[in-house]
């Protein structure tokens, strides 16, 4: 379904734990902040996008916080994979993926994003507070033999790690992965505090353009995407005042404490969906319930940073 802005809606985000065994500098909380609240169960979460399908949710991307942490995740996974979604994702930070990786892919995930700012043990610590980097490369060869494919690495730039990016590049291409994203830092959550690190990915992007074999855009924020000559696929994610992203957003939030949020800059365009989820109203009125809160979403659905000050009117 679309939006007023043009944009259909076809992700579900879902935040499933603010807990989190790294503590990164940047950490942008997905929007939500740290506050801990009880969580939604897989029934709920499966609820919620079974409805989302209705609406043209065809993807599902798992976040946190660390979603490893959570001990349901398989039955997590499960109950999203019954809603019959074409694609689940998960990003994680990778520490626990070495001995999870081949469960998570039977119970039907689909692919992993593992985040990785730094090749250097010191600055790995550095930007995440854990010595963790040994394990987050094991994480990732388990993922791409486990067939978590497409496998995907994050890497967040910021004036600490400039100088890993070379270094990343050379190692994702040495373990098989098969994109790496390059990814501008937000002034959300940590991010506030620490945006003075924040470094733009021009000069970055410039040499991609010049040293790749072929150039796409993808459909999802219109992002742009360097296939180098070994066949790794960079994406160059800057979603930070950048119209052109936001006009390419397709996805809406679920947040940890039940609520449908639409941007992750946004707390005021949000309809929370706890109390029909945990109401012990039949499944045939929750259904119709959560039907009227995507009804809402798409309506007050909106780019954060936008080219037109107002909506175009569809007629
Ligand atoms: N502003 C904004 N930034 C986003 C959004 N989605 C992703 N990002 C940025 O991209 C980073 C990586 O996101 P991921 O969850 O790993 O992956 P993804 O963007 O969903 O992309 P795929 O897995 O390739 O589909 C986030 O930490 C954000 O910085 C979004 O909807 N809005
Ligand atoms: S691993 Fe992710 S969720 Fe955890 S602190 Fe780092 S950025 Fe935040
Ligand atoms: S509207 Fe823009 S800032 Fe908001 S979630 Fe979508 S891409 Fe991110």
């Amino acid at each position: 379904m679309i939006d007023r802005y043009g944009r259909p809606l076809e992700d579900l985000r879902i935040t499933l734990t603010h807990v989190c065994n790294f503590s990164c500098f940047f950490c942008h909380m997905e929007g939500e902040g740290l506050e801990q609240s009880e969580v939604l169960s897989p029934e709920q979460i499966g609820l919620v996008s079974e409805v989302g399908r209705e609406f043209g949710i065809n993807s599902v991307k798992l976040t946190g916080g660390e979603p490893t942490l959570r001990r349901d995740l398989i039955n997590v996974i499960r109950a999203i994979k019954e809603a019959d979604v074409r694609e689940i994702s998960m990003t994680t930070n990778g520490f626990l993926l070495d001995r999870l990786a081949v469960k998570l892919k039977e119970a039907g995930l689909n692919r992993v994003n593992i985040s990785l700012h730094a090749m250097e043990e010191d600055k790995f610590k550095e930007i995440t507070g854990v010595d963790g980097l040994r394990r987050v490369i094991e994480g990732i060869r388990a993922a791409v033999s486990a067939g978590l494919r497409p496998v995907k690495m994050n890497f967040v730039l910021t004036k600490k790690n400039t100088d890993q990016v070379e270094k990343i590049i050379s190692f994702a291409e040495s373990v098989g992965v098969d994109e790496l994203h390059l990814i501008e830092l937000h002034p959300v959550g940590l991010g506030k505090q620490s945006f003075s690190t924040h470094e733009w990915l021009d000069s970055i992007e410039r040499k991609l353009f010049e040293t790749s074999n072929k150039i796409e855009i993808r459909e999802k924020h219109f992002r742009p995407r360097y296939v180098l000559p070994s066949g790794l696929v960079v994406e160059v994610v800057k979603p930070y005042a950048n119209p052109i992203f936001c006009a390419g957003c397709n996805r809406v939030r679920l947040t940890v404490d039940g609520k449908l949020k639409t941007c992750l800059y946004r707390d005021d365009k949000v309809v929370d969906v706890r109390n029909v989820l945990t109401s012990s109203l039949p499944l045939w009125e929750k259904r119709e319930l959560l039907r009227r809160a995507y009804e809402i979403v798409i309506a007050i659905r909106e780019p954060n940073f936008k080219f037109l000050s107002r909506p175009l009117e569809i007629r």
